[in-house]
């Protein structure tokens, strides 16, 4: 993308945050009274479905209580007013948030162990007993009539929904730059896989409870705002059901997306007025509701995906040819920098990978592992296995299926901590160290199964593996250089093979001192495979990197790998030089039916 374009991205916000408060002005002096006051308690919804966008559409966390949250903020401000606390409505808001953040990790931290139903179950329960609690301690000042105090500025309802829109415009920055940034990535990582997200070197606690912060801090700012909407505010606006009805149309509406949490939020108050004027109970706005979150997870998608999908397939429509992602012949054609690679050009590529690089003589290991177990009730599916592999070499570890290779990378990457034998690191023992921390310290690997998050563009997802600051060219090159879509393709777009090389390249990104690569051609024509191993090829020398690679096309194994290990019903089979390895008797035997070793 030209540096033009990305700098109007990133202002992009701005415009529009200006453009929304200038709206909320021209609305707050147009609009009758009625639809002022109205009109707060859209903001009010809108600011508390964002949140839920945060915890439940972007980290995929079941959240229940999001107006329990609400209410520790009404409750908070009114207290707070009641007391005339120093500092005035603001700072009351500001403390109203804060409480309802804290109220979030609380409840998030015995949520951790929790996922679906269970965790559903649990923040229901809290709703449940809060509005209890609610009920009989009242909102201070509720008994003796006495209001919250609005902003000496913004007193009156329209200036209060002037106000409103103003904290809107703030929520929506700040959450829109939190979507954008590292913490926005880990909450979309750890919705599509927490076992992916560790192996990045991202706390999945820090992620989640971050989520949770967030999505209870902007309900108990919303609550807040209420308070000083309704100035004697009730339990009866914060009740479990009306909870439940507001995450069901979080669902259905797609509110990570916040023009999403705006439609969501507007449709939370007019929904209900429809019905009042048709002269229906309003309750049946739930039933409302409930059809059609019903219909949004019974179809798989929302509301605001289902649009831009839409929008997306008519540019491409219009677009002159489809982005095809896959590896080609010269990787700036795929949409990546038209700038060479320094000291790299796409025949040098292919010239110099005829062979794996040979490994200096005497080159210092950088992992050993030795004696690894692992014993899976009676079957031992890893027994005694060792190997050493020496700085920027690519190692193959193949087997038949069912020889205990994804195993040994779980074990070793410390996705497994009951394994026996000890992992060292650049001299390091690590045997004891978690997922996390191995990646942090260099060791990364990718799966055999899709781990890549499909919410994120190609450049967040490298940015967020890759753990550092990275130049815009810089990513764009190393993206080109093994075959991946341009930065700002959306990676929901781009086809599971191609996914596969963007994790690769995302974890070369991170410099790793160790890159363990599970099938990572897995879904690639028998070409692209051997494409892709040539440019595997330059990967340690140009990045400082070795490889172990476990991979099932032994002609990619062949031309790739500068040394093999070969595993058998968990135990190391042989063990030396590719082309030794590959003429070994017992290793054939082993393969005969699996695969079809061509000399
Ligand atoms: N969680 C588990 N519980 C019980 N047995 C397991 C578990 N994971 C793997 N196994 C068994 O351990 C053995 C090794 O499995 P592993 O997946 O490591 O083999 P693999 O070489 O990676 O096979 P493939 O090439 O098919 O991926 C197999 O017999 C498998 O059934």
């Amino acid at each position: 993308m030209p540096l033009a374009n990305r700098r109007i991205r990133a202002f992009l916000p701005v415009v529009v945050a200006i453009v929304g408060v200038v709206a909320v002005y021209l609305l707050s002096t147009g609009l009758s009274g009625y639809f002022v006051f109205l009109g707060i308690s859209a903001i009010t919804a809108i600011i508390a479905v964002m949140g839920l966008g945060v915890v439940t559409g972007s980290a995929g966390i079941i959240a229940l209580s999001q107006l329990t949250f609400a209410a520790i903020g009404a409750w908070v401000v009114a207290w707070m007013s009641l007391n005339h606390v120093p500092g005035g409505f603001i700072v009351w808001l500001l403390a109203g948030g804060l409480a309802g953040g804290i109220a979030g990790i609380l409840i998030g931290l015995p949520a951790l162990r929790l996922r679906g139903v269970n965790l559903a179950v649990v923040t229901l329960g809290f709703a449940a007993a809060f509005d209890v609690m609610l009920v009989q301690i009242q909102f201070p000042g509720a008994v003796d009539g006495i209001p919250v105090d609005r902003p000496q500025a913004f007193s009156s309802d329209r200036d209060y929904f002037f106000f409103a829109g103003i904290v809107l415009v703030i929520c929506a920055l700040i959450v829109s730059w939190l979507q954008r940034s590292r913490i926005g990535s880990s909450w979309k990582a750890v919705a599509f896989s927490e076992r992916g997200t560790a192996a990045v070197g991202q706390s999945v606690s820090a992620a989640k409870l971050s989520a949770f912060a967030v999505s209870a801090a902007l309900g108990g700012i919303s609550g807040g705002l209420l308070a000083g909407q309704v100035q004697l505010p009730f339990a009866s606006s914060f009740t479990p059901l009306q909870s439940l009805a507001l995450y069901i149309l979080a669902v259905m509406s797609g509110t990570y997306l916040i023009d999403m949490a705006i439609f969501g939020g507007l449709l939370w108050v007019i929904v209900p007025e429809l019905l009042k004027r048709w002269g229906v109970p309003q309750d049946w706005g739930f039933v409302v509701f409930g059809l059609l979150g019903i219909q949004a997870i019974t179809s798989g998608s929302n509301l605001g995906e289902g649009i831009r999908g839409l929008l997306r397939r008519r540019r491409k429509a219009a677009a002159e040819g489809p982005v095809t992602g896959k590896l080609v012949e010269d990787p700036a054609a795929d949409g990546g920098s038209d700038q060479p690679i320094p000291g790299t050009s796409v025949l040098d590529v292919f010239a110099v990978a005829e062979a794996a690089e040979p490994i200096p003589a005497g080159a210092p290991p950088v992992l050993e592992v030795r004696g690894l177990g692992v014993q899976f009730g009676q079957l031992k599916a890893l027994d005694d296995v060792s190997l050493t592999v020496p700085q920027r070499s690519i190692m193959g570890l193949i087997g038949p299926n069912g020889a205990g290779k994804s195993t040994f990378v779980d074990a070793v990457s410390g996705f497994l901590p009951q394994h026996t034998g000890s992992v060292v690191l650049d001299g390091a023992d690590i045997s004891r160290t978690s997922p996390v921390k191995r990646a942090r310290l260099g060791l990364r690997r990718t799966f055999q199964q899709d781990r890549v998050p499909p919410q994120l563009t190609v450049e967040a997802y490298v940015r967020f593996v890759a753990r550092k600051r990275l130049d815009h060219d810089e990513l764009a090159d190393a993206l080109a250089f093994l075959g991946c879509p341009p930065p700002e393709e959306l990676l929901s777009t781009v086809d599971v093979g191609t996914r596969r090389l963007i994790e690769v390249a995302a974890a070369v990104l991170a410099g790793p001192r160790v890159l363990i690569l599970d099938e990572p051609a897995a879904g690639l024509s028998h070409e692209e495979h051997l494409a892709f191993g040539h440019r595997l090829t330059r990967i340690p020398s140009r990045f400082d990197t070795a490889i172990i690679l476990i991979e099932h096309d032994l002609d990619l194994v062949r031309s790739v790998c500068t040394e093999l290990t070969v595993l058998d019903f968990g135990k190391v089979l042989a063990q030396g030089s590719s082309a030794e390895v590959l003429e070994n008797p017992a290793v054939i035997k082993a393969y005969m039916g699996d695969a079809e070793i061509s000399s």
